[in-house]
Parts: C-alpha cells; sequence; structure tokens
C-alpha cells in the first residue's frame, strides 16, 4: 500500500481577482476551495491514476473535518489523527497579474498525536511506499522526519520526501528512494540562486552525494531534470498547454512518478509520467485526471 503523510493539510482557498490592488476592497471574479497539503494531493492524484493509498497525518477543528471529508469525495482512503485543539489550516491562493501564496503554520501537534501517528507508521512493511510531504506546524522540531525514518530505518521501505530546506536535507542520510525539491527550493538549501541545467545538475549531485537515491528536480514550465541511483540523467520539456492553476502541480508529479514507477518497474517512464502529470494538473483547475496525464504523455 501507498501511505502518504500530511502533517500540516489545508483547505486551499483560490481566488482569482483581477488587478488586485493591495489597501482596498477586492471582489474576486472565481473562487474555489480544495483540499490541499502535499500529501493528501498525491493521495488525490494517485486515486484519479488508479492507484490507491492512505492518506495519514493530522486535522483539527471544522476545517479539519472538511478537508477529511473532501478527500473522501475523491474516493481516497484515509486515517487522520484528529487534534484536540486548533484548526487545520485555510492557505489563499490569489490569482492576479502575478499569483501570490499565504500558506498558514497549521494547529500544534501534542507529543501524544505524535507517537499515535508513529504506531500506524510502524506498521508498515518492504511491500509499502511512504510518502512525507509539505511542511510542518511551527510548534514541531525541524528533525521530525528525519526522527521518523530513523525509526524505520531497518524495514526496507521505498520513502519519497517532498519537503524543503532542513526538513529534506536531513534525512537524506536515511536514502530516500526520491525527493522532488524544485530549482528554487535546491538553490535555497545550498544558498545560491541557480540560472542554468547544468548549475542545477551540479547541486542536485550533492544532494544525491548526500545519500538520496534517485533526485526529481521540477522547474515549473521550464522542464524537469532527473538523476538516478544508477547514474543517468534526464532531461524532459513540459508539454504544450494553458497554466489554469499551478497549485498541486508539484505534488502531481510526485503522484505520477510513483504511479508510472509501479506500473513500469523504469526510472525513466516514471520521469515522463510525473512531468505528464504536474503538467496536467498545471493545465487544470483541478488536479490531473488520468484521460489528462496520458495525453500529454504520448507528446514527451
Ligand atoms: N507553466 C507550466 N507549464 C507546464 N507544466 C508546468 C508548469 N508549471 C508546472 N508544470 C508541471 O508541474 C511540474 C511541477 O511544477 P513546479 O511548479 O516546478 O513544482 P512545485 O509546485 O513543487 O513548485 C513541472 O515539472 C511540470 O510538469
Ligand atoms: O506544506 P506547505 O509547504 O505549506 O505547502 C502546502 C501547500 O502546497 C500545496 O500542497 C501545493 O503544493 P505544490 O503546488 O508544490 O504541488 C497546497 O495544496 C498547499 O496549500
Amino acid at each position: 500500500m501507498i501511505y502518504t503523510v500530511t502533517f500540516n493539510p489545508s483547505l486551499d482557498y483560490i481566488v482569482e481577482v483581477k488587478d488586485f490592488k493591495q489597501g482596498v476592497v477586492n471582489r474576486t471574479n472565481d473562487e474555489h476551495i480544495f483540499p490541499g497539503g502535499k500529501g493528501i494531493n498525491v493521495s488525490i492524484v494517485l486515486k484519479n491514476l488508479g492507484f490507491d493509498s492512505v492518506a495519514l497525518g493530522f486535522t483539527a477543528g471544522f476545517t479539519g473535518i472538511e478537508i477529511e471529508e473532501k478527500v473522501k469525495a475523491h474516493g481516497c482512503n484515509t486515517d487522520f489523527i484528529r487534534l484536540e485543539s486548533g484548526l487545520s489550516r485555510i492557505n489563499v491562493k490569489l490569482k492576479s497579474n502575478e499569483e501570490s501564496e499565504i500558506n498558514g503554520q497549521g494547529p500544534s501537534i501534542s507529543k501524544e498525536s505524535l507517537d499515535k501517528l508513529m504506531v500506524k507508521l510502524e506498521a508498515l512493511t518492504e511491500e509499502d511506499i511512504l510518502v512525507l510531504a509539505g511542511s510542518i506546524p511551527t510548534s514541531l522540531p525541524e528533525d521530525i522526519y528525519e526522527n521518523i525514518l530513523k525509526r524505520l530505518a531497518d524495514k526496507n521501505i521505498r520513502v519519497v520526501v517532498d519537503a524543503t530546506k532542513d526538513l529534506l536535507l536531513n534525512v537524506l542520510k536515511y536514502h530516500p528512494f526520491l525527493i522532488k525539491p524544485n530549482n528554487h527550493e535546491l538553490g535555497e538549501m545550498f544558498g545560491v540562486t541557480l540560472k542554468t541545467n547544468e548549475e542545477i545538475i551540479t547541486y542536485a549531485k550533492k544532494l544525491k552525494d548526500m545519500g538520496a537515491r534517485n533526485v526529481l528536480i521540477s522547474m515549473a514550465g521550464d522542464g524537469a531534470i532527473l538523476l538516478t541511483e544508477d547514474g543517468r540523467e534526464y532531461f524532459s520539456k513540459v508539454p504544450k498547454g494553458t497554466v489554469v492553476n499551478s497549485v498541486g502541480a508539484g505534488d502531481s508529479m510526485v503522484a505520477g512518478f510513483i504511479a508510472g514507477f509501479l506500473e513500469s518497474n523504469e526510472l525513466e517512464k516514471a520521469f515522463k509520467m510525473g512531468v505528464a502529470t504536474g503538467s496536467a494538473s498545471a493545465f487544470s483547475e483541478e488536479l490531473a485526471k488520468k484521460d489528462d496525464v496520458l495525453r500529454l504523455l504520448a507528446t514527451i
């Protein structure tokens, strides 16, 4: 089974405002509310591609109840831990001349609740895939992903991590099967601005040297790069299309990669499927659907 963990689920409030102006009352032209958070998006897209998973993580308050209902409405299995207090966050995505995002901090997670998650994760076996994705509430220490992988280290589970900065860097010594920073996050990890593909490959290799097995770097509309554990390097352009909503494109890419790998056992095919799935999400209001993914895959 595939298990996704979202420490910090959200309701994504996507608002379109023509010519947004600061400091005045603006009115929306269009608005949507979607369940969000990286692991949750991975679970939804996996389902759209025909793969079952279990969405794990923490929810709180009425927003948490709504998130869980919406995830279930997509046909996903859920096993969230309910927090005693606080509210799951509402992340605002403002689409105007530019795209801006305000992502919340999320509720506090107590030690007892964390322990409940560990009990669930300790039941995983080498047959399973674990996806740890997204930020953690500010109340938690930055070594939380690292601690989880340390406790699961002898189980031979294939782990996918989509996180930023130290949260990601600290897990590399546990040899995650796949990591997927974008090019900006990659630069941020090393305190540099990366401009060319050569520079991006140089720094992606550092993540491999630090322990990651396969490193997937997304670059939004500029394509993607995969460095594989057996030393191959792939670059792909993105398919042609009109971007409608790129929120969740990165998570969709992770889901597409996993689905492609489970279908073919080939990293190159997984890579192409990842790119097609990311772009299928970027080209639609909601997350990628299978028909659109397969149509784009044929062009890569
Ligand atoms: N402007 C775009 N045009 C085409 N595909 C896109 C675009 N933006 C994102 N994608 C697709 O989604 C994938 C992930 O996008 P990216 O924005 O890099 O991830 P993240 O959301 O993690 O920052 C890309 O590799 C690509 O396949
Ligand atoms: O946990 P973080 O880093 O705050 O990100 C959460 C946000 O990212 C998303 O998962 C989308 O991520 P991507 O656009 O990178 O795929 C949203 O659904 C959510 O609001």
